[in-house]
């Protein structure tokens, strides 16, 4: 009995949502493609009067058929979540938007109960999963590098756009960057950004997973862009090698770990153990900057496979020179960016693994899903290489 009053109750919410959602011009679809502690996570379209609103009129993409409904019971939600950080996920989306690899917020709205956010749809899942996914094929972990370097250049554009944004993400890590359904990444999940000049800039909580996060936040000496580039370091090397390089529940032990630095497997070229080795120095005014990273000859090849937008880094940002075998390029020089990657198919073959399962990668954190994503059905058995082992779902924060 108290069963079906549940599943009474969710119809009749969900009911409510399609009304609501159609009132704000969108046709909600009953498929939903994941849901969190908070939000469910629908997949919509709007209506051709919708599709007038200047944001999707605009979309880099042109792509306006597909987003997703971000629905977030503000009413279950404690206040922290929807007066902390549901805002500043909603700030950084708009100060980020319009770039092909921050996933766009069309649009916004709430009442009393619940909030919507119209996004982005990146349909193939999160780059944990895709570097599990071709690990298992290739029989193998981790991705070719080439793979990885397309990949790689596509989030520092994207952190380096947030930047010149003005936001700091503070939770880089592989669960937070989507594929859509064109192999491009998306970076997503704001939620503990900062703003420059909005605060001090030494942020003062402690955000993001414990295994991507920075030797100095996890002794609560904050900085919030460098931190950033040490999760680079950790993506860059869970992608090319399958695995995380430090890996310890107590923070001791992993600071212990960090202090001698990852362990490289057989195979992995020079360059791009170089570039790790860069990113993960436990200084933070020892690590390679942004405009390095991005001039280092391990990325170089990147530059060159893909047709690009310049990008100016924000003025005053740039490092220390001439780390590594990283050119560095003057403050002002541009960066290339990619506009349109030219990306193998059979390179990208991505995820298509349900949310269920999704799940029990991430660590077998609560999340529903009705129907599978699209794509091809791939084998449901993954390599449990990578587990978001950090303190949560995907990695809720550990607060300090
Ligand atoms: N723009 C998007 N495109 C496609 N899928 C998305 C998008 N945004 C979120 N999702 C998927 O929806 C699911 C729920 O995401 P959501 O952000 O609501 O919760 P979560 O952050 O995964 O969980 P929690 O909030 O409990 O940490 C996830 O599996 C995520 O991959």
């Amino acid at each position: 009995v108290k069963g079906s009053a549940r599943r009474k109750l969710g119809q009749r919410n969900f009911m409510e949502q399609v009304r609501e959602c159609r009132d704000n011009g969108y046709l909600l679809s009953s498929r939903k493609i994941g849901s969190g502690a908070f939000s469910k996570v629908y997949l919509a379209c709007a209506t051709c009067e919708r599709m007038q609103h200047a944001k999707l009129a605009s979309d880099p993409r042109g792509k306006h058929h597909a987003m997703v409904r971000w629905i977030i019971s503000t009413a279950e939600a404690p206040v922290e979540f929807s007066q902390k950080f549901l805002p500043r996920e909603i700030s950084s989306l708009n100060a980020t938007y319009k770039h092909l690899n921050v996933v766009q917020l069309y649009e916004t709205y709430q009442n009393s109960q619940r909030s919507y956010l119209v996004l982005e749809l990146a349909a193939r899942g999160d780059l944990l999963e895709h570097i599990n996914w071709v690990s298992e094929r290739r029989c193998s972990p981790g991705l070719d590098e080439e793979e990885a370097r397309r990949l790689f250049w596509q989030l520092v554009s994207a952190v380096a756009h947030c930047r010149s944004s003005g936001i700091v993400h503070r939770d880089l890590k592989c669960e937070n960057t989507l594929l859509d359904d064109r192999g491009l990444l998306k970076l997503t999940y704001f939620g503990f950004a900062s703003h420059w000049g909005l605060k001090s800039s030494l942020p003062s909580t402690f955000c993001g997973s414990v295994a991507y996060t920075a030797p100095e936040i996890l002794m609560s000496k904050y900085n919030g862009e460098q931190a950033d580039l040490w999760s680079l370091g950790i993506i860059l090397y869970a992608m090319v090698t399958g695995k995380l390089p430090f890996k310890e529940h107590q923070t001791h032990r992993m600071l212990h770990l960090m202090h001698h630095g990852p362990i490289f497997r057989l195979g992995m070229s020079p360059e791009c153990r170089d570039l790790i080795r860069g990113l993960l120095q436990l200084r933070p005014c020892a690590r390679l900057g942004l405009q390095q990273l991005a001039a280092h000859c391990w990325m170089l090849p990147a530059t060159h496979a893909l047709s690009g937008t310049t990008l100016r880094m924000p003025p005053g940002r740039v490092g220390a020179l001439g780390r590594g075998c990283g050119q560095v390029a003057g403050p002002s020089a541009p960066l290339l960016i990619p506009h349109c990657c030219q990306l193998r198919r059979s390179q990208l073959s991505l995820s298509t693994r349900s949310p269920a399962e999704t799940r029990s990668l991430r660590g077998g954190a609560p999340g529903t899903a009705s129907g599978p994503p699209p794509g091809p059905q791939r084998p449901t058995q993954e390599v449990q290489a990578l587990p978001s082992w950090g303190s949560g779902a995907r990695g809720q924060p550990a607060w300090g």
